[in-house]
């Protein structure tokens, strides 16, 4: 069996929760999915306060991942916080879950359309899609307008308003597909897939996948390069834990 590290980079268990069932629902047999969020950080991510310290966290996890013996590595928040960063440590493949969502996007669609939470970090999923080169790819973006964990809140609202979302993104937007901007939101993509006759993509699931092909591929993170191992030196106070 191989090892596959998924890692909330929130602190909600909640959360935590919903990520894994998500990544099991999906894993391959010969996959043994290894859930996990930082011991300590931040409860959701909402701006680049919050991904500053949340990198933190996930670096901490990829260290202990490795102890495991994890062959791969998920980054199961949308902005895919520390994902360099997290690469330079891991042997194995780290894949964030925007990157995965938006990839998977461009394979069944020339364009495509985001629905994340909150207004203020569709600037975050902007510079993403920069980063990884799909800004013609992605059409628009639209945020429910609702905290992360409101998606963990059981009223059902957040849902609703991703639902909601959808459609709408679906008639203005002229996508082909729509990508879910939220780890929170990994339950939602099957259902409003086949409700809406649309490719609704998350992005923990589809990491998942990726992340088994490379393993299967004989591929970890490239050591070669800017990937390599951090140069060794001390870390000193609380980083200690990342020596
Ligand atoms: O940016 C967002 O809205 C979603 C992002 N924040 C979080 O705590 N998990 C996430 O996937």
């Amino acid at each position: 069996k191989h090892l596959i590290q998924v890692i909330n980079p929130n602190t909600n268990i909640a959360m935590t929760h919903t990520i894994a069932e998500a990544a099991r629902s999906v894993a391959a047999p010969s996959s043994e999915i290894v859930a996990v969020c930082p011991t300590q950080g931040v409860e959701s991510i909402e701006g680049h306060f919050d991904e500053a310290i949340a990198a933190i966290g996930v670096l901490e996890q990829i260290k202990r991942g490795k102890e495991q013996g994890v062959s791969g590595h998920v980054i199961a928040c949308f902005g895919d916080p520390g994902l360099l960063a997290a690469r330079e440590l891991a042997d194995g493949p780290v894949i964030g879950i925007a990157e995965a969502a938006m990839h998977v996007a461009t394979m069944v669609a020339t364009r495509f359309s985001i629905v994340t939470t909150l207004p203020r970090t569709v600037i975050i999923a902007r510079h993403l899609l920069q980063q990884y080169g799909f800004e013609h790819h992605c059409a628009a973006l639209h945020a429910i307008d609702l905290p992360v964990l409101a998606l963990e809140d059981g009223t059902g609202l957040a849902q609703m308003k991703v639902r909601e979302r959808c459609i709408q993104a679906m008639k203005e937007d002229n996508s082909g597909a729509i990508v879910l901007g939220c780890g929170g939101m990994a339950n939602l993509a099957r259902e409003l897939t086949a409700e809406l006759g649309i490719p609704v993509i998350d992005g923990v699931t589809a990491a998942v996948k990726m992340v088994e092909s490379l393993i299967a591929l004989g591929l970890g993170t490239s050591k070669h390069g800017d990937l390599a191992y951090p140069n060794k030196k001390p870390l000193s106070g609380c980083f200690d834990m990342l020596s």
